[in-house]
């Protein structure tokens, strides 16, 4: 048998959730992946140990200080890794001509830039920065269109989907006789909770998701359905759908990671334990399969599969986010940026957790007169949404 091609990767948000369960697979497979650059935000230490473990030729933190300090250690530790700072060196490890592929899995609008520029430079994008695609969706499935880059979801949904559509499914799913989308989500912490006591909760709740292990803004979204919100956004540009060929499927085992039904009557499904190194491992070596480190389901031990509608009246994230896709242009980076101010202020304890909805809400009531073609628009949207959020808290709290 011949050996697979190495590839040269750079882990963009390399300490969070996903960046580290990234590290697990490759380190499996040392014959087929090296790293080329990790990158954090503000967790030098971490950004140590994994530099120690993994050998990148290039490390990024985003404070100059931050960075100065890591140079120093690794040389301490007789490391020669180049160490740079600030968002534009995350885009640089993006682009670089020796990188095949990029893990986006920095969380929020800022992994958009170092995203796009993988998406630019034709890399293998492994896209779990689901906030990028929110935020720029035309412009972003343009610049993979027009650079021959390859696309592949990582947020488990998406690539549940992306193995149960046909091998080419561009250009439209009707005509490879799709009818629909099940998009699954688990329900959240809060499911089946009275609106009263979903009003009071705690970030230490919200973020205490039933079956999966993530990082704290995408809990606080799931715990909203915003993170289901957005998926439906990422779903309509990943596989050229429309909102109302996606049917979101409360589905409490997070067994099943989402489904696609077909004009014939068959739905197909991709099951798994819920385990993101499963999807990280797909997107990794797709076309073909390697070890994640993940055990088959049992599905004895499952038991039972439970569907139910989702609840827009006591969780209306999900419906807001569906209203910023069909209304386009900057709508969806506006509710983008609306949620993560809110959340921000939420597990800041500055804002309660009913109040996150309508913050985003009444940012997305005022008028904004910007289009959102270009990239500079989609940033001046994304601003004046911050802008908005912020003061409709202030205002809240005062
Ligand atoms: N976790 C999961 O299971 C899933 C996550 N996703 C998506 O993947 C993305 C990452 O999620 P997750 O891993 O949970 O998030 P985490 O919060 O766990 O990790 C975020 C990573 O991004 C870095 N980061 C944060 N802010 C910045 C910034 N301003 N500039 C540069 N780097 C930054 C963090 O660095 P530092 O450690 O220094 O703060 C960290 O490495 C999100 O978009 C999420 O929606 C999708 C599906 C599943
Ligand atoms: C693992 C993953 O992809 C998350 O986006 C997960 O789906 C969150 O779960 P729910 O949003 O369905 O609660
Ligand atoms: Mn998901």
């Amino acid at each position: 048998m011949s050996q697979p091609a190495l590839q040269r990767i750079t882990v963009l948000g390399s300490t969070g959730s996903i960046g580290k369960s990234t590290l697990e697979v490759i380190a499996k497979h040392p014959e087929r992946y090296h790293v080329y650059a990790l990158t954090a935000h503000t967790s030098k230490e971490a950004l140590l140990a994994q530099c120690k473990v993994h050998r990148p030729v290039v490390a990024v933190l985003d404070h100059p200080a931050d960075a100065a300090w890591l140079q120093q250690a690794l040389l301490a530790s007789g490391l020669s890794i180049e160490v740079l700072a600030g968002p534009e060196a995350l885009c640089r490890v993006s682009r670089e001509v020796s990188v095949d592929t990029v893990m986006a899995a920095i969380v929020g609008a800022a992994g958009l830039l170092p995203a796009l520029a993988a998406a630019e430079s034709g890399k293998r994008v492994l896209l779990a920065n689901k906030e990028a695609l929110v935020m720029s969706g035309a412009l972003f499935m343009d610049a993979v269109a027009r650079s021959g880059a390859t696309l592949l979801p990582i947020d488990s949904e998406h690539n549940a989907i992306y193995q149960c559509l046909p091998l080419e499914h561009r250009g439209g799913l009707r005509q490879h006789g799709v009818r629909q989308l099940l998009l699954t989500a688990s329900g959240g912490p809060f499911r089946g909770w009275s609106a009263e006591s979903i009003a009071t909760v705690t970030p230490e709740q919200a973020c205490n998701h039933p079956n999966w292990s993530m990082g704290r803004k995408i809990s606080v979204d799931s715990a909203t359905l915003m993170n289901k919100g957005l998926e439906l956004i990422e779903a309509c540009w990943l596989f050229d759908a429309t909102p109302d060929q996606i049917q979101v499927v409360v589905h409490p085992q997070s067994v099943i990671h989402s489904m696609v039904a077909y004009d014939d009557g068959s739905v197909i499904a991709q099951l798994g334990n819920p385990d993101m190194r499963t999807p990280i491992a797909y997107g990794l070596s797709w076309p073909e399969r390697i070890d994640a480190g993940v055990e088959t389901l049992d599905l004895f031990q499952v038991a039972r599969l439970d569907f139910e509608a989702p609840d827009e009246m006591r969780f209306p994230c999900l419906r807001l986010a569906r209203e910023a896709m069909l209304m386009g242009g900057a709508a969806p980076a506006i509710l983008n940026a609306a949620n993560e101010v809110a959340v921000d202020a939420f597990l800041d304890k500055r804002l309660g957790f009913s109040d996150i909805a309508a913050v985003v809400a009444n940012v997305m009531a005022e008028p904004y007169d910007g289009r959102a073609d270009t990239l500079e628009q989609i940033l001046a949207a994304d601003q004046w949404a911050r802008e908005h959020a912020a003061l409709i808290i202030q205002q809240q709290v005062a």
